[in-house]
């Protein structure tokens, strides 16, 4: 690694907001940039970082990658971030979700270095959003449970960190195989095929490219505490979906509005989240896309990526 620059280590290099991460921190000529994932690389950017894979299971090669890397910053995106699956292995949730944010905040205490580790709107039960960054969490579901152990295992140790939570990201990347609220419904509609959306769960839903901005913020002033991130408007994933058909001319007729409980999700998911952003605008100047004006800039992206 050039000593010279800052080393940054982005983890979950495959994942949605990874791969973001890498394309815009590539860019900026005072990091050298490590993205490593559980597979092998699936950018489709392969030039102007190093790739690392390794499994986040296997404690032993997570400590050889550190001690490879020697990172004087780390943005820690990898988990196991779908609610069902958590549920289904919470040995394996807990493995990776909880024990490796814990053994990255020891080796960034002991070598005195940053890290930003990403969290969830679902550490809250979901009775009072929008919440701010110390109001009481109760999560409802594994993976909130999860996310909620992760930050108190992470604060046990004096590793300097920023927690960002965040909420229901949406965007457009090169991956073709993930995808997001925004681009399940453009492509279902533009199939003209009905699709069934929750009207009773609401969100405040966020532009992958503002999270990743808040992320870099976050490095660039060295932030630690926990910060909300999100977008800024609150509303239920129906009309998420309805400003979406409208944006891209879709067939409004084919939404079949349904309630979490026809789908399973009455119990295992907030209903009404949402977060107050006043102490990430004001201490790391986050500004998030309002989201008609998110939606141009990913029509403005689908060529970038070829999609
Ligand atoms: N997406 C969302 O709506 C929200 C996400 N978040 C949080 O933000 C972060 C990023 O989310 P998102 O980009 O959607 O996540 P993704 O699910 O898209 O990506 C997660 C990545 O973690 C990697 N990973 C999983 N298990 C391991 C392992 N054992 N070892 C190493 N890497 C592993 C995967 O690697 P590979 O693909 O190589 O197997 C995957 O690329 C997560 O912490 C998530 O909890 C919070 C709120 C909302
Ligand atoms: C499958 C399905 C989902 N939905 C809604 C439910 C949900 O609000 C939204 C997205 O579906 P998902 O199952 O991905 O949603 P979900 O697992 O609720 O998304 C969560 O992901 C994790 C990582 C988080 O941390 C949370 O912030 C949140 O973003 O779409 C429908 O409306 N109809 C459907 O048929």
């Amino acid at each position: 690694m050039d000593k010279l620059k800052q080393t940054i280590l982005i983890t979950g290099a495959n994942g949605f907001l990874g791969q973001k991460l890498v394309e815009k921190l590539i860019d900026k000529s005072q990091y050298c940039i490590v993205a490593t994932s559980k597979s092998e690389n699936r950018n489709f950017i392969r030039e102007g970082y190093t790739y690392i894979p390794c499994d986040f299971t296997n404690m032993d090669a997570l400590q050889a990658l550190l001690d490879e890397v020697q990172p004087d910053k780390i943005i820690h995106t990898a988990a196991m971030s779908s609610v069902e699956a958590c549920e289904k292995d919470p040995t394996l949730c807990e493995k990776v979700n909880i024990e490796t944010v814990y053994q990255l905040g020891q080796y960034c205490a002991r070598h005195d270095k940053h890290l930003i580790h990403l969290s969830t709107d679902f550490v809250f039960d979901g009775k009072e959003g929008p919440y701010k960054e110390n109001d009481t969490t109760n999560p409802c579901n594994a993976y909130g449970e999860s996310k909620v152990a992760s930050e108190i295992r992470l604060s046990s140790t004096t590793c300097r960190a920023a927690i960002l939570r965040t909420i229901l990201v949406y965007g457009i990347n090169g991956d073709h195989n993930r995808s997001n609220l925004v681009l399940w419904a453009k492509k279902q509609l533009e199939d003209n095929n009905r699709i069934n959306v929750v009207s009773d769960q609401l969100r405040m839903p966020t532009f992958v490219d503002d999270l990743a901005d808040a992320c870099i913020l976050a490095i660039e002033k060295e932030a630690t505490g926990i910060y909300h991130i999100s977008g800024d408007e609150m509303m239920s994933v129906l009309d998420a979906v309805y400003h979406i058909a409208d944006f891209w001319h879709l067939d409004r007729s084919l939404i079949n509005p349904i309630r979490a409980v026809d789908i399973g999700q009455e119990n295992n998911r907030p209903r009404k989240t949402g977060f107050i952003l006043d102490k990430a605008k004001t201490e790391l100047g986050y500004s998030p896309t309002p989201f008609i004006k998110s939606l141009e800039e990913i029509e403005q992206q689908f060529s970038f990526y070829n999609r």
